[in-house]
């Protein structure tokens, strides 16, 4: 949004993340409430596709109940997740979105390994002792729907679904609440700032106090002196008046007998 701000904006570079994988742990019950409050943020934001990460960890049957409880958690949440439209005009294209759609949460083996299978095929998986997990099998994971939905399908409705939706609804946001120009607010949201923050704040509030106290001593003591200076100039005044009418005794006493 700087960049479109600026005098010349021919050759803005796309800083936007198009995409982002969530993976949620393979534990087989349902989202956590850290996983549910961070996919509603991020849906709002970004094209989310959730992710099971480790999908060899579970038997096919758990692994489909867990891929049900997930998509009803994200659905009651109202969690936001990319999709895509599904009909298309050539029909193994609607086959091909809606085999990829329904694959969602994928779930995914990871592996950088080649490792042998026991029909004797090289491939990209892991290793048991009952046998091998395949990453680009579908029959074990979803990991070829994941490719083809990022780099060979959808790539380029990601990139546009960024921009006409939730850059629009960014930016439509920012020049509501931000004047023109103005750069946006930094708040800390880091919690350990906080506390740092929140412990700061009460070392200032106790010196304040502390330094409050001894102004206030310092008052009290400066009103008492004040006031013993008054009493003694009082006497000072009382005593000097007693002396004066003593003195005009003595002369009227005085003048008589001078005459
Ligand atoms: N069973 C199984 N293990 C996996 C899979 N993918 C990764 N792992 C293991 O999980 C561990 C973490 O994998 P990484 O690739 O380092 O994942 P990461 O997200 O970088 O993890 P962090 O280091 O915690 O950030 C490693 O021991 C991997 O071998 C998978 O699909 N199945």
């Amino acid at each position: 949004m700087r960049q479109e701000q600026q005098p010349k904006r021919h050759e803005l570079i796309d800083m936007r993340v198009h995409c982002c994988l969530y993976f949620i742990r393979p534990t087989g019950h349902t989202l956590k409430p850290l996983d549910i409050e961070v996919m509603k943020r991020l849906g709002t934001r970004v094209n989310l596709i959730p992710v099971i990460a480790k999908a060899d960890t579970m038997t096919p049957t758990d692994l489909h109940k867990f891929k049900k409880r997930v998509l009803e958690v994200l659905a009651a949440q109202n969690i936001q997740c990319y999709t895509f439209p599904i009909d298309s005009e050539d029909e193994s294209s609607t086959k091909r979105n809606m085999s990829i759609m329904t694959a969602m949460p994928f779930a995914i083996i990871g592996s950088t390994d080649d490792v042998m299978t026991v029909d004797g095929r090289s491939v990209k998986g892991r290793q048991y002792s009952w046998g091998v997990a395949e990453v680009e099998n579908e029959d074990h994971c979803d990991f070829k729907k994941l490719r083809q939905l990022l780099i060979r399908t959808h790539m380029l409705d990601l990139i546009s679904s960024s921009e006409e939706t939730h850059y629009e609804n960014y930016r439509h946001a920012q020049m509501e609440t931000r004047k023109i120009g103005e750069p946006k607010v930094k708040t800390v949201t880091n919690p350990k700032w906080k506390e740092e923050e929140e412990a700061l704040r009460k070392r200032f509030t106790e010196q304040v106090r502390q330094e409050e106290n001894r102004f206030r001593s310092w008052e009290q003591q400066l009103i008492a002196e004040r006031d013993r200076l008054n009493k003694d100039l009082e006497a000072e005044h009382s005593h000097i008046k007693a002396l004066e009418a003593e003195l005009e005794a003595m002369q009227v006493g005085l003048s008589p007998k001078r005459k």
